[in-house]
This record gives C-alpha cells, sequence and structure tokens, in this order.
C-alpha cells in the first residue's frame, strides 16, 4: 500500500476546566472532548525521499510550521525510514479555531503513516508519539467522546454521545498558547461539574449536558472579543439546548436534540458569519 486517505475529525469540548500548573507552564485540565462530523481529508502518499505538503487554504503553513508535516517528520526520524512522503490536505476545518484542526491532520498522518510503512504501532504507542506534537493530538488519534486529563493526553473513554451541533466561527483569529497565558487560575468562579454532565452524558440526556457546560477559557477570549457572547445568545435565542465556546476559541457550538431547531439555528447564523456548520457528533471509526 503506497497511499492513505484518511477522514480526521473537529473535535468540540462539551466542558474544560482548568484544575492546575505545570513547572513548564502546561495547564493541568479536566475536560470533556467530543469529535464531530467535520472533517479534513489527509491523503499520504509514500515517495523516494523528503517531505512534501499540499494544501490550496493559504492560511495553513505548507512546510514545518504545519503539525502534519512536523508528524510525518517525528515518524521517518524515529523508525529511521529511508524514503518519504507527500501529503494532501483537503481543509475543511476553520484554521485556529478551537476545533484541533491541525492536530487532527496530525494525527491523521500518524495514522497513515503506520499503515504505508508497516510501523506496526498499537494506539497508544501512536497517542505516545502524537503527545510529542500538541496536547490535544492524543485525543485526535483516539477520537470519539472521551474526558481529558493532564495536560489532555490522559484519556478515558466514555459512552458515545449523540447529538446535533451547530458550529459557527467569528471572523477572528485567537491563539491557544496566548490564551492559556492569560488565563488568571484565582479569577475563575465559575468551574464545571465534569462528573455530574459525564453521568448526564452517561444517560444520553442532551439537555442536561447542555445546562451544564462551562468552559473555562471563556474568561479570557470572550472579554477580548464579545462577538463571542452574541453568537452563544443568538445560538440560545434559537432554541439550543446549550452553547459554549470550543477549546481556546473563538468558534461557539450549540447543541440540539432535534435536527429541524438546529437547522432553523444554522439557517440564521449563516446570514451573519461565513463558518456555519450543522454537524453531528461523531463517533465512528476512522
Ligand atoms: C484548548 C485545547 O484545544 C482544548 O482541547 C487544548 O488544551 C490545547 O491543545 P493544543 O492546541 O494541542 O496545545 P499545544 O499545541 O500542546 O500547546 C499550545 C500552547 O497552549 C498552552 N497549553 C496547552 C495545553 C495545556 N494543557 N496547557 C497549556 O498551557 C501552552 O502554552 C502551549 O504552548
Ligand atoms: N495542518 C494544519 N491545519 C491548520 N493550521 C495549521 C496546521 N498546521 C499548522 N497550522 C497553524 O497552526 C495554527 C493553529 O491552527 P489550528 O487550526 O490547529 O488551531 P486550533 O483549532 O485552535 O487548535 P487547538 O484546538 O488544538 O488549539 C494556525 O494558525 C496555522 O498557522
Amino acid at each position: 500500500m503506497d497511499k492513505v486517505i484518511i477522514k480526521c475529525p473537529a473535535k468540540i469540548n462539551l466542558s474544560l476546566d482548568v484544575v492546575g500548573k505545570r513547572q513548564d507552564g502546561y495547564h493541568l485540565v479536566k475536560m470533556i472532548m467530543q469529535s464531530i462530523s467535520l472533517f479534513d481529508d489527509v491523503t499520504v502518499e509514500k515517495n523516494g525521499g523528503g517531505i512534501r505538503l499540499y494544501c490550496k487554504n493559504k492560511d495553513v503553513p505548507d512546510n514545518e510550521d504545519n503539525i502534519a508535516y512536523r508528524a510525518a517528520k517525528l515518524i521517518i526520524d524515529r523508525f529511521n525510514i529511508d524514503g518519504g512522503v507527500d501529503i494532501f490536505i483537503e481543509k475543511r476545518i476553520p484554521v485556529a479555531a478551537g476545533l484541533a484542526g491541525g492536530s487532527t491532520d496530525a494525527a491523521g498522518v500518524i495514522k497513515a503513516m503506520n499503515r504505508i510503512f508497516d510501523l506496526g504501532m498499537d494506539r497508544d504507542e501512536m497517542m505516545e508519539l502524537g503527545l510529542k506534537l500538541g496536547a490535544d493530538v492524543p485525543f485526535c488519534i483516539m477520537g470519539g467522546t472521551a474526558l481529558a486529563e493532564g495536560i489532555g493526553e490522559v484519556l478515558t473513554p466514555l459512552k458515545p454521545f449523540e447529538a446535533w451541533c451547530v458550529v459557527a466561527k467569528p471572523n477572528i483569529s485567537v491563539s491557544t498558547k496566548e490564551v492559556y497565558r492569560s488565563l488568571r487560575l484565582d479569577e475563575i468562579t465559575r468551574h464545571p461539574e465534569t462528573t455530574r454532565i459525564i453521568d448526564y452524558m452517561e444517560r444520553g440526556n442532551i439537555e442536561g449536558v447542555a445546562e451544564n457546560m462551562v468552559n473555562v477559557l471563556e474568561t479570557v477570549t470572550i472579554k477580548r472579543h464579545p462577538v463571542i457572547f452574541e453568537i452563544k445568545n443568538i445560538m440560545m435565542e434559537f432554541h439550543a439546548l446549550g452553547s459554549l465556546m470550543s477549546g481556546s476559541g473563538p468558534t461557539v457550538f450549540g447543541l440540539f436534540k432535534d435536527k429541524g431547531k438546529a437547522e432553523i439555528c444554522y439557517n440564521r447564523l449563516r446570514d451573519y458569519l461565513k463558518e456555519v456548520y450543522l454537524v453531528r457528533t461523531f463517533n465512528g471509526e476512522v
């Protein structure tokens, strides 16, 4: 097999808590991660030597600044691979959005190269390697629904959660590093009740989940970009059961049980923003 195409899903955070800080500046988190049916297509093809990356989206770097490029380099070095790869990224996930768009492409490259070069890594080994690239990469390798602790790499799979989501990104970019750096732990007044949310998830109670979602990083990003708060309000006006910023933002998602209501909300937001998607939570294999 010389060529593999992988569908790489985006993620949302159904809740995000920060519970401490490591010596190296990384934050200890407790968050509920959920893949959604919004995919990049990543094609990886064997070549004679070197890494080449192609992506039509001008906001996506085509060199070692691309995390998918770095994933390929890491594998070539680690396994002493004689030869290289061409990587083609069909970008559909909004960039710098809080949806782990880069991390999921990197996860896709790791999975693809494991198959192409017959490296025999199991999922845990791929996740361990992925962590060297970024905190969200292990979850992107696992996919589905999970509780993430540590800096995001200690993962406990949760029962698949089924819901409709409207996902909307305002036309601003946010740096994850900068958001974490500006977070003042002692100023957070509202933390999510993570165990309670998981309990609702296990019972398939979308309303219970939606009403209890909290992302502590909103305190930083919404202060800088009030448009996030406006989008959350529009989603609630249009009958979302709950609405939250994903990751470090600026993307906002609304949860729905009813597809019809989600469609009405989606259509309303499309009048207002360019990057709006109607998706489902995704628990399938990729
Ligand atoms: C916001 C989330 O997307 C939520 O899922 C993640 O916590 C961020 O994951 P990520 O983008 O893969 O993060 P990385 O690429 O590893 O780190 C980017 C920067 O965010 C900060 N960072 C990230 C993860 C974490 N648990 N604590 C941090 O403080 C670090 O300053 C780091 O320099
Ligand atoms: N494969 C990639 N896809 C998108 N952006 C990439 C990629 N590789 C590197 N980047 C760079 O990384 C930056 C962050 O993009 P990305 O879409 O991964 O952010 P994000 O969704 O906020 O990630 P996370 O939720 O993991 O913090 C972009 O500004 C871009 O320059």
